[in-house]
């Protein structure tokens, strides 16, 4: 079994238009409705694959209904704890003639402190937690802090965790020392603080969270892949040239095709073949529609691993890892 936790999840809402005037009736070619958020959209993937998944996480009102209808159907497991509040809607807004997409995320709803301490209970109760991706933007009126108490938790019951998170969320989920992160560029140079412009100052902050006890980082470069850095290894998993529909749950899917090797015994090279593989067979659905898992595996032959040398770190020597 594999938990996911998604402390915000969504209902996404996908609008296709030729493109947005004002002042005029702006008339929708298409939508679509989907569950969301990280952990929601990591099951769904892990679903597909063929995995046990179980979706954890706070819902309420009409849209959480749909949310968890929505997975009901689908097959996909889920054990939410009801809050009062309205589950949030983010809207995904893809103007046709000019190939752009707008993305609207709202805040959410408050969790009560009694949702809270449930869902920390649920975890706590969790008899052979294995695998859990944690991840996902916070509910307005919790805590960063919350993070490192759910990853401690998880890890203290002997779960291995992959944290996906941005901004303050994602450094006080790093004090929990996750076994993974995956944060992509954007969110890997707001973390170190500085802009990233080449692979070698990638590598060097994707380096910083290994020192605070993180494991693996897989740092994600939308169609330049993944790099998976460890203490001992670097790797660069390249996808290959595909025709892009849609980039949103790319993220969330190269997570679950991580986390689906993983729990099927594969070690980490693979398991980065399949997180690129699962990323980019998103990519090439429209709306927020995920990859399924014949198109996971038709890609899987076609990612490209390049081993990076780990850099030398004796006093006086520049960084030998070289460009890809
Ligand atoms: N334009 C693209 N072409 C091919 N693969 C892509 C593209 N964008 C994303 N991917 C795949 O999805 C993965 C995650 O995408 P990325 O955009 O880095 O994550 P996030 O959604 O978290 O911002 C990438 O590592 C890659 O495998
Ligand atoms: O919790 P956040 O940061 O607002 O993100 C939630 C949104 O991100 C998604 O999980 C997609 O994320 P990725 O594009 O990073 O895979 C959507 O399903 C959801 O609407």
């Amino acid at each position: 079994m594999i938990y996911t936790v998604t402390l915000n999840p969504a209902l996404d809402r996908t609008i296709e238009v030729d493109q947005i005037r004002c002042d005029v009736a702006n008339r929708i070619i298409e939508e679509h409705w989907y569950p969301g958020g990280k952990g929601v959209d990591v099951s769904r993937v892990l679903t597909t694959l063929g995995a046990d998944t179980l979706a954890f996480g706070f819902i309420g009102g009409f849209r959480g209904d749909q949310l968890e209808a929505g997975l009901i159907t689908a097959g996909i497991g889920c054990d939410f704890i009801r809050i009062a509040g309205e589950t949030r809607s983010n809207l995904v807004i893809h103007e046709q003639l000019i190939d752009t997409q707008v993305l609207l995320n709202s805040r959410g709803p408050e969790v009560e402190p009694s949702a809270m301490m449930a869902l920390l209970r649920k975890i706590r109760n969790l008899q052979n937690p294995g695998l859990l991706t944690i991840g996902g933007s916070l509910p307005p009126n919790l805590n960063p802090s919350i993070y490192r108490t759910i990853i401690e938790i998880a890890q203290e019951r002997g779960g291995t965790v992959l944290f996906d998170a941005d901004g303050a969320a994602l450094k006080a989920g790093i004090e929990g020392k996750p076994y993974a992160i995956k944060p992509n560029l954007h969110e890997l140079s707001e973390l170190v603080d500085r802009p990233l412009n080449s692979l070698e100052e990638i590598l060097s902050a994707a380096q910083e969270p290994l020192e605070a006890g993180v494991k693996v980082v897989l740092a994600s470069l939308g169609p330049d892949g993944i790099l998976l850095v460890s203490k001992d290894l670097i790797l660069h998993g390249i996808p290959p040239k595909v025709k892009v529909k849609n980039t949103i749950g790319a993220g969330d899917s190269a997570v679950a095709g991580f986390v689906y090797a993983l729990a099927e015994g594969k070690d980490v090279q693979e398991a980065l073949i399949y997180a690129v593989a699962a990323g980019t067979a998103t990519t090439m659905r429209s709306g927020t529609a995920l990859g399924k898992r014949e198109d996971i595996m038709a890609l899987i032959p076609q990612v490209q691993v390049k081993n990076i040398p780990l850099p030398d770190r004796s006093p006086g020597q520049n960084n030998p890892a070289k460009r890809t």
